[in-house]
């Protein structure tokens, strides 16, 4: 693996061999901020992408490598409509993936509640709630094939705040393979805007696969644009792009 700054862009970009690999870095990079700040606030992603980095964080918790106890989360996003212990809800996500295997404190995992009264509140004391915890340490981020980073869809304002949003037509497609039908695709979540991503101390983005290769020199390389909301990540002063050999695939060589 190579470690350099982009010319052009801000990002470090960290290029893997392959998806495991990539999965240990950014667990690594989690257990070095948290064994640094063990109070740390970490922002939390969802998606195929992180399980594996989820897996090596549960076995380096039974190792004995990293502890949680101190530590406060928030995930990124949530469907509208489904409860937490929906098979799609991204709380029971978590827990079947992280949270159920470590030491978090139940009290301070926030996860968006889909099945909130009144979304629209929930979304902006969501926001509070980050704030009043004094911010996210590191936010872990995917991406999606437009270049949505939580569900902030393309087009989406870079000084967007935690809200409820409808979902693209393509992320409704994509993510249909999770449900028995597209039809039970929620139609809208609760996403962290960008603007709230933006404000985390440090960011950290895994992409793997050969689908994410596109989008991914979009985003490192075309000028930031709403359009490609990922591509924005070039504005903020400490993000760390690692990515595996097939996502990387469409940089030229320099980059990495
Ligand atoms: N809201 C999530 C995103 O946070 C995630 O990054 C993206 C990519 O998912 P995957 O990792 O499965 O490609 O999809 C979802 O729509």
């Amino acid at each position: 693996m190579s470690t350099e700054k982009t010319g052009p862009t801000q990002p470090i970009v960290l290029r893997c061999p392959d998806a495991d690999a990539a999965s240990r870095k950014v667990a690594d990079l989690i257990t070095e901020a948290i064994t640094a700040k063990p109070a740390i606030v970490l922002g939390l992603a969802t998606g195929a992408t992180p399980i594996q980095t989820y897996e090596h964080l549960v076995a380096g918790f039974r190792n004995g490598r990293v502890d949680f106890r101190h530590a406060t989360s928030f995930n990124l996003d949530e469907y509208i409509g489904l409860e937490a212990k929906h098979p799609q809800s991204y709380r029971y996500y978590m827990q079947q993936h992280l949270f159920d295997h470590v030491n978090f404190s139940p009290m301070r995992t926030y996860v968006p509640d889909g099945c909130a009264d009144d979304p629209v509140a929930h979304a902006s004391a969501y926001d509070q709630e980050i704030g009043r915890v004094g911010g996210i340490d590191l936010q872990l981020l995917g991406i999606g094939r437009n270049g949505h980073i939580g569900f902030n869809e393309p087009g989406s304002p870079a000084a967007s705040r935690t809200r409820v949003v409808d979902l693209a037509e393509v992320t409704i497609k994509n993510n249909a393979r999770y449900f028995d039908s597209p039809d039970q695709v929620p139609k809208k979540a609760i996403t962290m805007g960008i603007g709230t991503i933006f404000e985390a101390k440090q960011i950290v983005m895994l992409a793997t696969g050969a689908s994410k290769a596109k989008v991914i020199r979009q985003s490192l390389l075309d000028p930031p644009t709403e359009s490609v909301p990922a591509s924005l990540l070039q504005l903020h002063s400490s993000v760390t792009f690692v990515l595996d050999e097939a996502a990387a695939s469409e940089l030229p060589d320099e980059i990495c």
